[in-house]
């Protein structure tokens, strides 16, 4: 078994001191986006990955859900670990009931398995479509795997590009489960909020009733910035407009996340206290911060907590 991998040329690691948030997250606020990352010693990463990170272990990740003031937390696996979900799972197995996960998995993937996903907290399964990260998925297989998992009451998380949104619609709205759609369909923030390309994505929105968005990844669409560095606590501005038009329009529909650790940012590594501190500029009334925060993600993820 390998047990050390070198991370990627360029790799940025996790922000090791983050700040307390100045913004006090609600009772029962949800990380509702974010990886573990191995350790590669424990969990190596995947073969056929296209990136290579540092470790993020999910006594990490508890440990910035506790400081950054979450109760709980929604571990997405990252393709990193491809259809390996055993470092996720491990992470669900220990959080004593306050992580629950969103597994890849493979159409041949057998009941048991399924089952044994579900026990340890899965709730739901990713479909990838962003190219640098992964081949595409025969689109059969795709639906084959949403037909499995529809029995357990899962939905699928799908990531893709703006761009490649015209392509995908039809499918998306074929899928029979519901769809949570990550980062806002990663717009192009250079283009206008109100023009086509953001419209479309609105529209699939209200296509169908059962498409949540996560209103995530300031730090990867902003283009403006400022970064969420040095005690900035009005970052990423031009990403304010289109993460607000959702969460208004959308309001008992939308997610949030830190997206920690961040795979694969280049320009820099946010510091997550004031990643939280966002949060108020595209959910401007307690209302909104509640359901984004608190309801939604805790109807999707934890039912039965009430
Ligand atoms: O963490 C994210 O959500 C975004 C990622 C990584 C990713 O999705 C993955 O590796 O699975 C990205 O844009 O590189």
């Amino acid at each position: 078994m390998t047990t050390s991998f070198r991370r990627t040329p360029g790799w940025l690691d996790w922000y090791a001191e983050p700040s307390r948030p100045r913004y006090r997250l609600p009772e029962g606020a949800v990380d509702a986006h974010c990886h573990v990352f191995g350790p590669g010693a424990a969990f190596p990463f995947a073969p056929e990955r296209r990136y290579t990170p540092c470790d993020a272990s999910r006594d990490q990740l508890f440990a910035l859900r506790d400081h950054l003031g979450f109760a709980r937390t929604v571990v997405v696996q990252a393709t990193c670990h491809g259809a390996d979900n055993s470092a996720m799972v491990d992470a669900l197995r220990a959080s004593g009931g306050l992580a629950r996960g969103v597994a890849t998995v493979r159409p041949d993937v057998s009941d048991a398995e399924l089952r044994e996903l579900h026990e340890a907290g899965v709730r739901g399964v990713r479909f990838n479509f962003v190219k640098r990260l992964v081949d595409a998925a025969p689109r059969q297989d795709l639906r084959d795997v949403a037909l499995r998992i529809a029995p357990y009451g899962w939905h699928v998380v799908v990531y893709f590009e703006a761009a490649d949104l015209p392509d995908l619609r039809d499918f998306l709205l074929s899928v029979p489960v519901p769809l949570v759609v990550d980062h806002m369909g990663r717009p192009d923030v250079t283009k206008d909020p109100d023009g086509p390309e953001f419209g479309a994505f609105l529209d699939l929105m209200r296509a169908r009733p059962d498409i949540w968005c996560k209103v995530t990844c300031p730090e990867r669409l902003s283009v403006s910035g400022p970064p969420a560095l040095d005690g900035e606590r009005s970052a990423y501005r031009d990403v304010v407009p289109f993460a607000r038009r959702v969460v208004e329009e959308f309001p008992d529909r939308v997610l949030w996340g830190t997206d920690w650790p961040h795979p694969n940012l280049v320009s820099h590594m946010p510091d997550d206290g004031l990643l939280v501190d966002f949060v108020p500029h595209i959910a401007p009334t307690p209302e909104l911060r509640r359901k984004l925060l608190v309801d939604n993600p805790t109807r999707l993820y934890w039912p039965d907590a009430g």
